[in-house]
């Protein structure tokens, strides 16, 4: 799948660029997303990808960055950005305005995070390599507060990523216990009517549904925004909790919640 990255050109652009050179694509929900049916050659090595005139992911990963819907003038959080699919998608749907804070832990994945921000042209995100779990004492110490907050949260994969995926459920809930740990930060971050979307690519109920559970039981300042499965040729449905989404096989699994900062 492509997105069309539409800070450098037009998706009718590159569909005509593309096809011209015998790629075959096929339209999607979004008119900037593209499945590639069929390419002569690898549709990651021509100079359009080179160019940053397209990113490749999967359809499902473009779906917490809509929903997120982040405005020109918003002051935004990425808490998990590398390598950059959805900070880049952010910074596209702010037309390259307001201002995109990407946190990333891990210097190796940050290296990916900065090339694609600068292949694809994205000149509204400062990149700060740090665990958010001390970053946030930073923030909060000089109250900086944001408007609206994506949490893609690290979890346990799912096996259409990988085919050798093998984790145990100790594996499952060390993954739960930091994603609610991160969740419950990305709130304290929030401005008061802010948003803040929490996404992970597993299927597990215990990454999913269980840190929407245990953080609306645990924050009286939040509420959960009922999301509609209305993406047209996806395998999406309503998630175990009413409001919120999953994804499912063919598709990349993704589940996707919001929550809103009440007071
Ligand atoms: C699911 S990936 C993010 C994918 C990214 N949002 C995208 O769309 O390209 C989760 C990322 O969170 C990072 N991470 C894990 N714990 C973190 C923490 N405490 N603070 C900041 N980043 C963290 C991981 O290194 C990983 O790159």
């Amino acid at each position: 799948m492509i997105r069309v990255n539409t800070l450098k050109i037009s998706p009718e652009e590159v569909k005509e660029r593309l096809e011209k050179k015998g790629v075959i694509l096929e339209e999607t929900f979004l008119d900037y997303a593209f499945k590639v049916k069929k390419s002569p050659f690898s549709i990651g090595a021509t100079p359009e990808y080179l160019f940053g005139y397209y990113y490749l992911q999967s359809l499902s990963s473009m779906i917490p960055p809509i929903i997120l819907n982040p405005k020109k003038r918003d002051f935004a959080l990425d808490m998990c950005s590398a390598p950059g699919g959805k900070t880049t998608h952010m910074a596209q749907i702010m037309e390259n305005q307001g201002v995109i804070v990407a946190v990333e832990i891990s210097r190796e994945r940050i290296k990916a995070l900065k090339s694609n921000i600068n292949r694809l042209g994205v000149l509204n995100t400062i990149v700060i390599n740090a665990d958010m779990r001390e970053y946030k004492n930073y923030l909060l110490e000089n109250n900086i507060f944001f408007d609206k907050i994506l949490l893609d949260a690290p979890c346990s994969g799912n096996f259409i990523k990988d085919k050798n995926r093998n984790v145990s459920k100790k594996d499952i809930l060390y993954c739960s216990i930091r994603q609610k740990e991160l969740l419950n930060i990305g709130l304290d971050l929030l401005k008061k009517g802010g948003y803040l979307v929490y996404s992970t690519c597993s299927m597990e109920k215990e990454e999913n549904e269980d840190v929407i559970s245990y953080i609306l039981n645990k924050r009286e300042d939040i509420k959960l925004i009922k999301l509609k499965p209305k993406f047209k040729g996806i395998n999406i449905k309503e998630g175990y909790i009413r409001g919120t989404l999953r994804v499912f096989p063919p598709d990349e699994p993704f589940f996707i919640a919001k929550i809103k900062k009440l007071f």
